[in-house]
């Protein structure tokens, strides 16, 4: 079987993929520090004003000079969408996939730079980097492919039981208009590029506004539509701020829906926007996590250790499927610490475009100082630090936020059990009984992703137990990380996400669109 790309295929990639991966990185290097235009109706536009961007890896490594939109650039940009809308929907449903299709395939040509791209600008190692890439081509294959298979949803539905009359029933799903697409920083191309290509397959056009800390990659994947073809004002892409620029796209009166990936604060403030004003407008939020990982006494501890290893420090924990609150049967806590701190060992932490080096650093100056404060909670709190706990500043690595991993044994009073730290920090608890393990488990506002590790009986008991929306059983490639469009739908319950529909589910296209009953009499 040949080699296919995954998160959880990418611990033992063919060599050609790195050799691929040094020679996008030497490419995308030489073409730092160039200037970053908005995309808006077609066209690259010129910003009032730029800010300087630098690499996470190293603060002396200038990515570029990025664009910073103005409530007028997003009138405009949300104009252009506006008036390529009726045209694009009137598209038919085999023409708008083949576009969206399109942009896949060109992202696919380009994924080793895309990745290269994304390991300088967030930091993250090369086969995170080169995953998020491929996932991002891989999403706009699937929505492309789930639109064409059910039609459109057009479903023809029973002549009304009249006599003398024929009187014709369709049930048919409309897009909505301008759809906004807010992303995170931590995946900016897949979480841009999800929504925005479900947005488009539906027959929407697109707003998209990448994080304050990755509007590199936002700007790569408006490079990707363009040059696919799609008609000048289909996707538009704006950078800047939250507070000035997404704010800004979410008050916008032709604002039909959004898309929001990020924090739950951040979320359920755009919610109740979207609820308010002259009608509810749909919004679907993917919010934040702080996931639990239950190991009982008949778990494979090997196993477990590497999934609780990959998914609490994969990315400096700052995926918001990170393993951050892990609950282990007092009988096998100590063989399970030993374990686990043998492979935070063998991590080795550095410049992410270096290969041996599995964690890079965390995402900016904020992140950096956070894990400063948190450490000191914890200690504060009582909790002991069974690994690691301080900044690295030695030779190079003090040009960039590098942290070591933390497990912590903390009392189950301590506040930071309830926050999502967005680190490579763990929280450590040995229980007694596994219902007390349930409770603790489900004692969150969020409930994104689960881990378990246990006898294959005690499955089907975590499985109906566990209020999560992403579940993983006995899995070494992730306790809690991991999903893959096409394999495991991705989506919270709770605080976690608005909807109860995941990522690249059954049931993910259905929510850019509304339903219109038609009903003709001849
Ligand atoms: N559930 C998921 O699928 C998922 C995936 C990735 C990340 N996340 C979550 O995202 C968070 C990390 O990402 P982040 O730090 O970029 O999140 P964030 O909430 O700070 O920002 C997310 C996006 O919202 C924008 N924003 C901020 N304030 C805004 C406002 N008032 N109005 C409109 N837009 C605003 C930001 O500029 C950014 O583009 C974590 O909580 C993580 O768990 C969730
Ligand atoms: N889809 C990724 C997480 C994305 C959120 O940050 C995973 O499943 O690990």
């Amino acid at each position: 079987m040949s080699f296919r790309l995954t998160y959880a295929t990418m611990f033992n990639p063919p060599e050609a993929m790195h050799q691929r991966f040094d020679e996008a990185m030497a490419r995308v290097s030489a073409g730092l520090g160039q200037c970053h235009e908005l995309f808006i109706d077609g066209e690259d536009c010129e910003a009032a004003d730029y800010a300087r961007r630098s690499s996470p890896i190293d603060s002396e490594l200038v990515l570029g000079d990025f664009a910073l939109a103005t409530a007028e650039d997003v009138d405009t940009a949300m104009a252009a969408a506006s008036a390529a809308f009726p045209a694009w929907r009137a598209l038919p449903v085999a023409e708008r996939a083949r576009l969206v299709r399109k942009v896949g395939d060109l992202m696919e040509e380009r994924v080793y730079d895309l990745a290269a791209a994304l390991t300088l600008e967030v930091g993250k190692n090369r086969m995170e980097a080169l995953g998020e890439a491929q996932e991002t081509v891989d999403f706009f294959h699937h929505y492309a492919d789930d639109y064409e298979q059910h039609a459109g949803y057009e479903n023809a539905l029973p002549n009304d039981p009249l006599e003398g009359m024929v009187s014709r029933n369709r049930s048919v799903m409309r897009p909505h208009g301008v759809w906004v697409v807010i992303a995170p920083f931590n995946f900016p191309l897949a979480l841009a590029g999800g929504p925005v290509a479900a947005a488009l397959v539906t027959g929407n056009t697109v707003v998209c506004k990448a994080a304050s800390d990755t509007p590199w990659s936002g700007r790569l994947l408006a490079d990707c539509i363009r040059d696919a073809g799609l008609p000048a004002g289909v996707f538009n892409y704006v950078s800047g701020s939250g507070r000035d620029v997404g704010d800004a796209l979410v008050r916008h009166p032709l604002t039909a829906g959004i898309t929001f990936t990020g924090s739950v604060g951040v979320g359920m403030q755009l919610l109740q926007k979207m609820a308010t004003g002259p009608w509810p407008r749909p919004c679907i939020a993917e919010m934040g996590g702080k996931n639990p990982c239950i190991v009982t006494e008949h778990a494979d501890l090997e196993r477990a250790a590497a999934g609780i290893v990959r998914s609490a420090f994969g990315m400096g924990g700052q995926k918001c499927s990170a393993l951050s609150r892990l609950y282990v049967h007092e009988s096998v806590a100590s063989e399970l610490i030993e374990r686990v701190q043998e492979k935070i060992a063998a991590i080795r932490i550095g410049d992410a475009r270096e290969r041996e080096n599995w964690l890079g650093p965390v995402v900016n100056t904020g992140a950096y100082d956070h894990y400063a404060q948190y450490i000191a909670l914890l200690k504060a709190g009582g909790a002991k630090l069974v690994s690691g706990g301080s900044q690295l500043r030695e030779g190079d690595l003090a040009r960039g936020y590098y942290v070591e991993p933390v497990l912590a044994e903390a009392p189950l009073s301590h506040p930071l059990w309830k926050q999502e730290m967005f680190l490579p920090i763990v929280m450590l608890h040995r229980y007694r009984d596994r219902t007390e393990a349930m409770r603790l488990a489900n004692d969150t506002d969020m409930g994104l992703t689960a881990g378990f590790y246990g006898s294959a009986d005690e499955v089907a008991w975590f499985q109906e137990h566990i209020e999560a929306g992403v579940t993983y059983a006995n899995r070494p490639q992730g306790a809690t990380t991991g999903a893959w469009p096409g394999y495991q739908p991705f989506g919270g319950w709770k605080g976690s996400g608005s909807t109860g529909k995941a990522i690249a589910s059954f049931y993910y296209l259905q929510q850019y669109l509304r339903e219109q009953s038609r009903t003709v009499v001849e």
